[in-house]
């Protein structure tokens, strides 16, 4: 006999299908996986859509938008609820109709035109949204214009944006309304709750990145924690990190806008961990290869970084603490691998990274003509910078010369280099630093070296 409890919650999407990836059923499928959540799905209208526009619309009868729901939650069940694209008013009054059966948790995203001005709600249908689908809702979440449309209020400040609010609710009936503030002017991208006769905030800074998709995501993502039994408040919070994380992390894919990345919730906990034990698998064998001559005065380090887009800061690249250092006869870790223990390292890979984003990993040796004789010798590009060459505006930028010198070098060479040297210059010890796609690459050069 199956286990009829089980430990998976499920949330349901009523919305359109996007071809693009981007939106819709799509983009509340990667939320509601990234949350841990088993998605449920049924589908509105089919539309032919990219990051440039919506070509075209077909409609799911509404008696099938109707059987979908009914199908999961008679067999699978309902933790929680959204809906998005309805697309015209025989659709929204089949699907509030059958929510009204239903008592789980219901988000309502009152989608109405694409971000490449397509409408996606008629006219008419606003209304009975509104009369018939809006009682039953948790929350409502409206943008700006949204919000506007179904107030006849103008919204230009917070102020106005929790009048709003607290009218759609109040002459609504929904329980909650959150006005998102990505097109609410300021400095920080700030959204404002009314719920339950109370106002709150939810702030995050205004970032620069993909935004198509992130109505249905963040929509999705409160779906996704009020299915995991979260309060409605919390389920926000944690919507507002997760859709400001998707925005910066988005794909630069398609020519128009690019789609906000959901996955990134999940990929980048997952990829901090690989690149982790990797690092550390690799230092130790480091170890036990116990270069010592190789060793520069100032120490060594070891990096990985995330992959693309996720690598932006040192903070992305994993090192070794302290350092690797001498110690007697033995090349030693002085402590452990940690993400932002590195600075100049993280900063070459990640210059690198500009050029070659494959190439992840980098090692920093003792620079000696003979090494890179060596280097040559076994078939390795080597490339380098000349500090005496560096522009005295990048000399006067704290933080620039390694990015400098790595970009100089990467162009001197015309092709991919696996050793970059500098000479050095006043107090400045002269450094070789080996790359490679991962820390195995970068030992399996080393090792060439080594022979
Ligand atoms: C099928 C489908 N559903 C919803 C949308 C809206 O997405 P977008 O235009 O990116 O706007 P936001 O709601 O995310 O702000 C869509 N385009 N397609
Ligand atoms: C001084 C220096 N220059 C290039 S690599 C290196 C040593 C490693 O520095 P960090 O620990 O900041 O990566």
């Amino acid at each position: 006999m199956r286990d009829l409890r089980p430990y998976v919650k499920t949330a349901l999407t009523i919305a359109g299908s996007d071809s693009g990836g981007g939106a819709g059923v799509e983009a509340d499928l990667k939320t509601f996986s990234a949350f841990g959540v088993h998605g449920l799905v049924a589908v509105t209208a089919v539309t032919a859509q990219n990051t440039n526009s919506i070509i075209a619309v077909h409609e799911v009868p509404p008696e099938v938008v109707v059987k979908q729901i009914e199908a999961v939650a008679e067999d699978i069940g309902v933790d929680a609820a959204k809906t998005g694209m309805l697309s015209n008013a025989e659709i929204v009054r089949a699907v509030a109709r059958t929510l009204k059966r239903y008592d789980f948790p219901l988000v309502v995203d009152p989608v109405m035109v694409s971000k490449t001005g397509v409408t996606l709600l008629t006219e008419g249908a606003i209304g009975v949204l509104v009369d018939e689908l809006f009682p039953r809702a948790t929350l409502v979440t409206p943008n700006r214009f949204e919000a506007e449309k179904l107030s006849g209020m103008t919204i230009r400040t917070l102020e106005d944006a929790r009048r709003a609010a607290r009218a759609i609710a109040e002459e609504t009936g929904a329980e909650g309304v959150i006005i998102k503030g990505g097109h609410i002017e300021g400095g920080d991208a700030v959204d404002v709750l009314y719920y339950q006769g109370h106002f709150r905030e939810y702030r995050a800074p205004r970032v620069e990145g993909c935004t198509h998709g992130t109505g249905c995501s963040f929509s999705a993502a409160i779906t996704a924690n009020l299915a995991k039994g979260l309060s409605l408040e919390e389920a926000i919070s944690l919507a507002k990190e997760f859709i400001t994380l998707g925005i910066v992390t988005g794909h630069r894919i398609g020519h128009g806008h690019c789609p906000v990345n959901p996955i990134a919730w999940l990929e980048i906990p997952a990829e901090k961990w690989r690149v982790y034990e990797a690092l550390k698998k690799a230092v130790r064998e480091f170890e036990r290869m116990n270069p010592v001559a190789l060793i520069p005065e100032v120490g060594a380090n070891f990096v990985y970084a995330l992959p693309k887009p996720y690598a932006r800061d040192k903070k992305d690249v994993a090192g070794v603490k302290g350092r690797i250092v001498r110690y007697g006869r033995s090349v030693k870790a002085v402590g452990p691998v940690e993400f932002g223990a590195s600075d100049h390292l993280a900063r070459a890979v990640l210059r690198f990274m500009d050029f070659h984003p494959e190439v992840r990993s980098a090692l920093n040796l003792r620079y000696s003509e003979g090494l890179v004789e060596k280097a040559e010798k076994v078939g390795l590009v080597v490339s380098f910078y000349d500090r005496r060459e560096e522009p005295p505006e990048v000399k006067a930028r704290e933080g620039a010369t390694i990015p400098w010198g790595i970009e100089t070098a990467i162009r001197r060479a015309g092709r991919r280099p696996d050793l970059i040297y500098h000479l050095g210059d006043w107090g400045k010890e002269p450094m070789a630093i080996i790359f490679g796609e991962t820390p195995q690459d970068v030992l399996r050069k080393l090792s060439l070296l080594l022979k």
